[in-house]
């Protein structure tokens, strides 16, 4: 099932005991099928605003509907059961295998065991994880990444129209959490679901969102629109404070590997005689090759003029340390061509293939591009009377 509209019309929350809402008449209307990140300072109420959706906080005052119909109306847990919802540290149930905690929902709805079982295995498989390695492990056998991952396979078990997705990824490394976007854009791509997605961090949002609503105290909306436009013109100077001095950088990370055309560099197989190797690569204009090895995975980057002493390309040069997928940002790519020697790095498919190289020319024209494009939109726009 594909997304549905959410509609917050004058919704606030005053906690008990409180004098000043923790959310103070927030109206917004989040589009189906799209992915809004809220995104703000701690204790702003981002947490509050995401949590009344699903009712797990009661709004004090103001409406909330889901395609039309207002959230009020449904008995509590049938609207839990009918949103997918992950959290930071993926919130699993430590006693229960992986299997079980994914077929939370299914199993409140009742559903019997053949359809549960298969859509335990279609889950799993949907966020890279291989049912049969781990549908039988408890939550502590699993790397922070890989729970992460069994919590939106969780989120998503009962295929809810709407997923709320609070700091999910907040808890683990930056590259694990690089790879877990990538996810989640992947899924999202196929699934269309409307995910409302709460994080501190402006480039997740940027990357994740097709809108970001910036909020500010009382989760009052100091703008709400595409990641592109906030960037583009932050709506004042709080905004532009959260954005940071490196818009034009951040600005990369909406732009996927896979939106520019890839280079090629000469590759090589490990078994190449490196004589060989080095009289292909002079007749190349290719200064660096990338090696290859029975799989296709990229292993070393080789330089022609220094593989004459080599004994094979196994030792020769130095190892690919990072590579990005074609669903990483050129934010990714980025960073990964500035800690190599050959200013370039490596794109593999999902499962490590080598697909081409990106390099720091590509991401200079592609910076040029969009400066060019919101230039011209802003001599378009008529903005300055003056
Ligand atoms: N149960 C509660 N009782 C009283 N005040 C609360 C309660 N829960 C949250 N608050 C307060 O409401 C405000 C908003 O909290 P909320 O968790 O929604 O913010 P947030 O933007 O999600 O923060 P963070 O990014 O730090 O998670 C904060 O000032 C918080 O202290």
């Amino acid at each position: 099932m594909s997304g549905v509209p959410i509609v917050l019309d004058e919704v606030s929350k005053i906690y008990p005991g409180q004098e000043v809402p923790a959310v103070d008449r927030v109206s917004l209307e989040l589009p189906a099928g799209g992915t809004t990140v809220f995104v703000g300072p701690s204790g702003c109420g981002k947490t509050t605003t995401m949590r009344m959706i699903n009712r797990l906080i009661e709004p004090s005052s103001g409406t909330i509907t889901i395609d039309g119909e207002d959230n009020r109306r449904l008995d509590p847990d049938t609207l839990r059961r009918s949103i997918g919802y992950a959290i930071q540290a993926s919130g699993l149930f430590p006693h229960m295998t992986v299997a079980q905690n994914v077929a939370t929902v299914p199993r409140l709805l009742k559903w019997n065991k053949k359809r549960t079982r298969e859509r335990v295995d279609e889950m799993l498989e949907l966020v890279g994880l291989a049912p049969g390695d781990y549908r039988d492990r408890y939550p502590a056998q699993l790397s922070g990444g890989q729970q992460q991952r069994v919590g939106v396979a969780r989120a998503l078990a009962a295929d809810p129209p709407v997923l709320l997705m609070d700091e999910p990824f907040g808890a683990v490394d930056p590259i694990t959490r690089a790879s877990l976007q990538d996810e989640l854009l992947r899924l999202q791509a196929e699934l269309h679901k409307t995910i409302v997605f709460v994080t501190h961090d402006f480039s997740e949002a940027v990357k994740l969102g097709d809108r970001i609503a910036v909020l500010g105290p009382g989760s009052s909306v100091l703008q709400f629109d595409t990641p592109e436009a906030i960037l583009a013109n932050p709506a004042d100077e709080t905004v532009s404070g959260f954005i940071g001095d490196d818009a034009a950088l951040k600005t990369l990370t909406l732009r996927r590997v896979g939106d520019v055309n890839l280079g090629t560099t000469t590759t090589a197989t490990l078994s190449e005689p490196p004589a060989e190797f080095a009289a292909r690569l002079r007749g190349s204009s290719d200064e660096w090759a990338v090696v290859l090895d029975q799989s296709g995975h990229p292993v070393r980057w080789v330089r022609g003029d220094r593989v004459a002493g080599a004994t094979d390309l196994a030792s020769a040069g130095e190892p690919v340390s990072s590579t990005v997928t074609v669903e990483a940002s050129l934010q990714e790519a980025l960073d990964g061509l500035l800690s190599t020697a050959s200013a370039t790095t490596v794109v593999v498919d999902r499962d490590g293939v080598y697909r081409g190289v990106i390099g720091i020319d590509d991401l200079v024209d592609e910076l040029r591009r969009i400066h060019k494009r919101h230039a011209d939109d802003d001599a378009g726009s008529g903005a300055d009377p003056s």
